[in-house]
């Protein structure tokens, strides 16, 4: 199937490195969430990735070629960069039926996904009359229209409602289990927390991970134990002994660090101290970006910026 590949891409601006020998692979049949700060160079990696700008050095490819060697590319890779490109005197249906004639798409695939991307009804409205969202719906149109086997997203939950968000995540998924490639950039951490199977992550054009998403919290964020209960006195001498400690967070709830459900229930349970909620806290997809790029900023900051 058809991958991404990123291999020593280095793009420069003027004295400005966008991104920084960046070398990493999205393969098909996942949803791979691509997250970093501001400016750290999500977008002109997809760029590279769809042509639109040549690398300084390095190269990006898909499924092993140039996209500008693609014929007919719209029906290789779909792409959403900036829901703002359709012309706003078309109407919805003309943009997309302009985009399927360019690449030699059938008529029939405009009407399906008008209907998949909820827009039918505003298919013969003109684009400047759309909302944010709607513009938003228009560019995952565009990018689904030629059936592509590898999807790039930048940031395609931008200014949907709930049901638009919940919508994109069952749709990324369903695309992902279809055996396409997945690309999506995000700032929303639990949105990506909800579709991303595996994430990679930059920090000023560079690699800062790339790893399972589940993985990716494990190794960052140590797990916790909730507990709700009437005797806190009981419940702290039953961990002490075990070098656990109860931390009050409100009255009769308790946090204890470090530790894992299963253990600190079989302690309570032993102890006969009296629960009444008992729940692990397995750490946060933004506890564990917030920590890495925490991390980042101190080891890259010179005495001088700090
Ligand atoms: N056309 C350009 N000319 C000059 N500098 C650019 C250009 N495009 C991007 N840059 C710079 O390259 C760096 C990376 O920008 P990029 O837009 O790729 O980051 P990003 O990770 O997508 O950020 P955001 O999350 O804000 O969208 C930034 O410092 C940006 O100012």
């Amino acid at each position: 199937m058809t991958s991404i590949d990123v291999q020593n891409l280095t793009k420069e601006y003027g004295t400005r490195r966008a991104v920084d020998h960046l070398t990493f692979r999205v393969p098909s049949g996942r949803v791979t969430g691509f997250l970093g700060p501001n400016g750290a160079g999500k977008s002109t990696t997809m760029r590279l990735v769809l042509g639109l700008d040549r690398p300084t050095s390095g190269s990006a490819t898909i499924g092993g070629q140039d996209y500008a060697t693609l014929r007919e590319p719209l029906r290789r890779v779909g792409a959403l960069l900036d829901a703002q490109a359709a012309h706003d005197s078309r109407t919805g249906r003309d943009h997309l039926r302009v985009l399927a004639a360019s690449n030699r798409i059938p008529d029939r695939r405009v009407d399906e996904v008008l209907v998949e991307t909820g827009l039918e009804s505003a298919a013969t409205r003109r684009v400047r009359t759309y909302s944010l969202g709607m513009r938003q719906r228009l560019g995952i149109a565009a990018a689904l229209l030629g059936d592509p086997e590898v999807v790039m997203l930048d940031e395609p939950s931008n200014g949907l409602d709930p049901e638009g968000i919940v919508w994109v995540r069952q749709l990324l998924r369903r695309l992902a289990d279809e055996g396409r490639t997945v690309l999506v950039s995000s700032h929303l951490m639990n949105e990506t927390a909800s579709f991303a199977d595996h994430l990679v992550v930059l920090g000023r054009g560079r690699l800062l991970a790339d790893t399972p998403m589940r993985a990716f919290i494990e190794s960052r964020v140590r797990p916790a134990v909730r507990i709700r209960t009437s005797d806190p006195v009981a419940l702290k001498s039953a961990l002490a002994p075990h070098g656990h400690e109860a931390v009050e967070q409100q009255e009769g709830h308790w946090t204890v660090q470090h530790a894992r459900v299963d253990d600190i229930g079989l302690l309570v349970s032993a102890a006969g101290v009296p629960i009444l909620e008992l729940a692990a806290d397995e750490g946060t997809l933004e506890q564990a970006y917030l920590d890495l790029t925490a991390a980042e900023t101190e080891f890259t900051a010179s005495p001088q910026e700090a």
